[in-house]
């Protein structure tokens, strides 16, 4: 069952479409993120379902029923939002306790319910506390327990960890999934952070300029982008443009602009003689020029390069190379800490397969 209808949604301000027709139904306890850049109308399409703006068009359903005309705490939304705080002259009990004393929730059974959010969020114990006495990363999860605490049909997340730094962020990030999944929450969560969107969601949807451009899983969208925009937007990769120069078995073959040769298996929905290549920098294998012996296969790109720039990251090591002294390459190699160091300058080979190069 979907407990979250939106059909045809849109909102304009002036002459802008911030969410443009967009419609989107999400079935009981599923966690979708809402990814795009800067402007797409994310944070806007969040707020309709939350009541706080209102669509020009379209409709919203929440659990089957229409709720355009409700009020924000009138449509059962738990909502964490970024401009929603906690209530500083507020205990952490009280701020929990809020929604449900709003809601007219039996005083009687008021403590229980705060107590067991308390136990799920890992805070027992605290009740008293002051969210000036809090750290960071426990004032996001007084702030989530007073979203479920409501036991809300739907909960609205906007950027949940953002305020954290990069370790925190992480921690929370995976307790964050466990306690959705544990509850069973059906939940949106809007987010700047790709990986947080991937890491977290069962689907991702993407948005571009107030539409919805993709819906699928963290990996249908990494794996099968449906456009060049998503493409580059999901992920890191690199990209050749390039005419089509034939082929054959089922790979066809392009020619640069810088004459580099690279070969792709899939082909474009429309066909075109012109082309954008992708290729995903773990698809990469760079092998040392000096050693190279590799075989060139009609199913596999072989492309002489010298290494730019190498930056061990912990557990990838990222390398820049250039090839024909123009078009450059980023590759993503795990450290596996026995591989010998590429330095810079260093003649290389770089490989990959033609099933791994996406055609747009
Ligand atoms: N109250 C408003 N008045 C006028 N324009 C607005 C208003 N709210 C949002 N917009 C515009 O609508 C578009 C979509 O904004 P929205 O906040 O939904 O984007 P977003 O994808 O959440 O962006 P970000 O990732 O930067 O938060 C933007 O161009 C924004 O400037």
């Amino acid at each position: 069952m979907n407990v979250l209808e939106l059909k045809n949604i849109t909102k304009k301000y002036g002459p802008l479409v911030a969410v443009d027709d967009v419609s989107l139904d999400v079935e009981r306890g599923r966690v979708i993120s809402l990814l795009g850049p800067s402007g797409c109308g994310k944070t806007t399409t969040l707020r309709i379902i939350a009541g706080f703006t209102s669509n020009d068009s379209g409709s919203l359903k929440i659990g089957g029923k229409d709720v355009s005309r409700l009020k924000p705490y009138e449509r059962n939304v738990g909502l964490l939002f970024q401009d929603y705080a906690l209530f500083p002259h507020m205990t952490v009990a009280q701020n929990i306790a809020y929604g449900l004393r709003y809601r007219g929730t039996q005083a009687s059974g008021i403590p229980s319910r705060v107590d067991k959010m308390l136990s799920l969020v890992q805070l027992t114990g605290m009740e008293r506390r002051y969210p000036r006495e809090l750290s960071g990363g426990q004032q996001q999860r007084v702030a989530l327990a007073r979203a479920l605490a409501i036991d809300p049909q739907i909960v609205l997340l906007d950027e949940p960890l953002s305020a954290l730094d990069a370790k925190l962020r992480l921690e929370l990030r995976i307790e964050l999934k466990e306690i959705l999944r544990s509850v069973g929450a059906t939940t949106i969560v809007v987010t700047h952070d790709q990986e947080e969107a991937l890491s977290l969601s069962d689907e991702v949807v993407i948005m571009h300029a107030g539409r919805i451009v993709q819906r699928g899983s963290p990996t249908q969208v990494y794996d099968t982008p449906a456009d060049k925009f998503v493409a580059q937007f999901v992920g890191r990769s690199n990209w050749f443009s390039g005419l089509r120069r034939g082929g054959s078995g089922g790979v066809s073959s392009y020619v640069t602009g810088e004459g580099l040769e690279i070969r792709a298996r899939s082909t474009p929905s429309e066909k075109r003689d012109s082309a954008d290549l992708c290729v995903r920098p773990e698809n990469i294998e760079i092998i040392d020029g000096a050693a190279a012996k590799v075989a060139e296969g009609a199913d596999s790109n072989v492309l002489a390069g010298v290494v730019i720039d190498v930056a061990p990251l912990g557990a990838d090591v990222h390398v820049v190379i250039e090839l024909q002294g123009k078009v450059r390459l980023l590759a993503i190699r795990k450290n596996f800490g026995r591989v010998p160091e590429l330095v810079s300058g260093q003649p290389v080979v770089a490989l990959f397969s033609a099933s791994d190069v996406l055609v747009f």
